[in-house]
């Protein structure tokens, strides 16, 4: 279908993240047009590769061009053709959107994401009611016929339904059927791909940039090969060796012996980092049962040192949290609280935390 037969008047745009943007148009109900902003859609076979791994709750996609993928459209009702998992498409009631984040890092405003995968329902609706006090970014509802919501459910929401949103019945219901999630299963399973110690995944590009440096300066003998330039490309390679590991590991044969030595780690940790941001999207039904779930933005993510880097800052590994422990338990020894944070935020290429 040609994107230019569509005038723009009828597209509306329901959701826009970081790095996309998506659209309703009116031609074809029942699907949504997702839109990268600054880079393609990945090749072909990264995209089946990240699709196996999250296999079977990946969303569908379907490339249009460069740019843009249709989806299903999770904010509607499923289409009868569509495998649902229990519940009456009649009773379609509302669609949900959770971003777990990575489930032994992340906290915000009362929310864990440890405990809302920690597998016991009484700390997943905990989480949850922290997520309804305050969703942020993390949590979003569409009732049939009335929108996005990103705040507490009210009374009003509650047609024909047999629990008021926002209650305690309603609450404990929804968290059982979260926490029987498989699509939350799996991204749970992809997160542990990786340990995420961005720090150590800082520390084996810097021996691979001071490798390559060494090498340089041997070949060109000149003492300042371009560092900026050097960096960029070693995570260039590593993003490559990513991309390629996924491939050959999922989609075309057993990994290759031409594989970069690290191929394993870094497309391991590139699973790992898509897992901790994507977003799961349910839709239930009026007895709050999860009539089909799936997991979207799906994106392999640019392995810049800036973003590993900020990652490290954001998201410091116990070794780091274990230093600011010991010193908040012995000020005596003369250092600050604040001494450990300060040196973490000081280096913007985090190349210290290696
Ligand atoms: O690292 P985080 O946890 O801050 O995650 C970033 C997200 O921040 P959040 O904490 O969810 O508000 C961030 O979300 P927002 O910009 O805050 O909506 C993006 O999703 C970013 O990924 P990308 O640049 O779109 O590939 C995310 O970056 P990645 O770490 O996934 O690369
Ligand atoms: N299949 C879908 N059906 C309905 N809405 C969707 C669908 N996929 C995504 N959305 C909505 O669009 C928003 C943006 O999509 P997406 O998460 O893919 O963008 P992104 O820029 O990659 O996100 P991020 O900021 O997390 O990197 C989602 O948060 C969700 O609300």
């Amino acid at each position: 279908m040609l994107l230019s037969s569509a005038t723009n008047g009828d597209w509306t745009c329901i959701g826009n993240g970081a790095s996309a943007s998506v659209w309703r148009w009116n031609g074809r109900p029942g699907s949504v047009l997702r839109l990268r902003q600054t880079r393609p859609l990945d090749d072909e076979t990264v995209r089946e590769a990240v699709s196996r791994i999250m296999s079977p709750v990946a969303v569908r996609r379907q490339r249009v061009h460069a740019f843009g993928e249709w989806l299903p459209d999770m904010t509607l009702s499923p289409p009868p053709a569509d495998h649902v998992d229990r519940g009456d498409l009649e009773n379609f009631w509302f669609s949900m959107e959770l971003k777990p984040k990575r489930w032994d890092q992340y906290v915000r405003d009362g929310y864990r994401a440890a405990d809302l995968l920690s597998g016991q329902e009484e700390a997943c609706e905990r989480a949850l009611m922290a997520l309804l006090r305050s969703p942020g970014k993390n949590l979003r509802f569409w009732f049939r016929d009335k929108g996005p919501q990103r705040v507490m459910l009210r009374p009003a929401d509650a047609t024909n339904s047999i629990h008021r949103p926002g209650s305690r019945s309603w609450v404990r219901r929804l968290a059982q059927a979260i926490d029987r999630s498989r699509a939350l299963a799996v991204v749970r399973r992809v997160q542990g791909w990786h340990d995420c110690r961005h720090e150590s995944v800082l520390a084996l590009l810097q021996a691979r940039l001071d490798a390559v440096l060494s090498k340089e300066r041997q070949t060109l003998s000149t003492a300042d090969a371009d560092q900026q330039w050097t960096r960029v490309l070693v995570a260039r390679q590593a993003e490559a060796a990513a991309a390629a590991w996924l491939a050959a590991e999922c989609v075309v044969a057993p990994a290759s012996a031409h594989l970069d030595p690290d191929a394993a780690v870094w497309g391991r940790y590139s699973a790992a980092a898509i897992a901790n941001d994507c977003s799961v999207m349910f839709r239930l039904d009026r007895r709050l049962r999860v009539m089909d779930a799936c997991v979207v933005d799906l994106d392999l993510k640019p392995l810049t040192w800036e973003r590993v880097a900020r990652r490290a800052r954001k998201y410091p590994s116990l070794t780091l949290l274990t230093e600011l422990a010991v010193v908040a338990d012995e000020p005596e020894n003369g250092r600050e609280w604040s001494d450990v944070q300060k040196r973490v935020d000081a280096e913007p290429n985090g190349a210290h935390l290696g």
